[in-house]
């Protein structure tokens, strides 16, 4: 069988997956924060595993992330069954437009805003977490931090579950690739108004060590 790709943003999640693995066919590395680095460095690792005769069987963006509150609690564990890149598009006096409703061709919108996750690994990973909350996992470039627009994410994406900064760009990565792809979140913090002392980065790196055992 060949290798499963879990990319994360810092070496302290790729250290907390890792320590949830047992030595099986699974390469953890961590590749950086925010959409654009995460998705060019995930690309480069499917081309030289493309290269090398090895394709890898799926990619996992994993990590931890902000949940919405009436959603999810800090330390749950959230499959993404599909990655949104909530932020790409353009505001107006009426509010956020997204990418795909500008009017620009079809052509130039690649994947669109919403990558939808692959339905058997999505599957798998359901069936081995079935205490994993499953939705929409919304894509970042600025951590949401005020009630304002926390309630404007909530209101143009009703059933999002929680929000990070990379799985948007590891998703267009993978579907360039033809590689299955899914995203995997435990929850640091509520998304809200800015409150860095109220991230439990240590509960959701534990539980991120806990659901990484789905991945084995
Ligand atoms: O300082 C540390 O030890 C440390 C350990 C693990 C992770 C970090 C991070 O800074 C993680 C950044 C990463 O987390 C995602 N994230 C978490 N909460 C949110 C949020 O509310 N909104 C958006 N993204 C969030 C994100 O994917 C970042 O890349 C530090």
């Amino acid at each position: 069988m060949t290798d499963l790709l879990v990319v994360t943003a810092v070496p302290a999640e790729a250290e907390a997956v890792q320590a949830g693995l047992d030595g099986s066919t699974v390469v953890v590395v961590p590749v950086g924060v925010g959409p654009a680095v995460a998705g060019a460095a995930t690309a480069r690792l499917l081309a030289f595993a493309e290269a090398a005769g090895r394709p890898y069987r799926g990619v996992v963006s994993a990590g931890v992330a902000g949940g919405f509150a009436d959603r999810v609690a800090v330390g749950d564990a959230v499959l993404g069954n599909r990655s949104v890149a909530a932020d790409l598009g353009a505001e107006s006096p009426e509010g956020f437009i997204p990418i795909d409703e500008l009017g620009m061709p079809p052509e130039l919108l690649g994947c669109g805003p919403t990558v939808p996750a692959d339905a058997e690994l999505l599957a798998t990973l359901r069936t081995a977490l079935p205490s994993a909350t499953v939705g929409p996992v919304l894509t970042v470039n600025t951590v949401t931090g005020t009630a304002a627009s926390t309630e404007a994410l909530r209101r143009r994406h009703p059933d999002a579950v929680a929000e990070a900064m990379e799985g948007y760009g590891v998703a267009v990565a993978a579907r360039h690739a033809g590689v299955p792809f899914v995203e995997l979140r435990t929850i640091s913090n509520p998304i809200g108004p800015r409150d860095r002392d109220a991230w439990r980065l240590g509960d959701a790196l534990a539980a991120l060590t806990t659901a990484a055992v789905a991945l084995r």
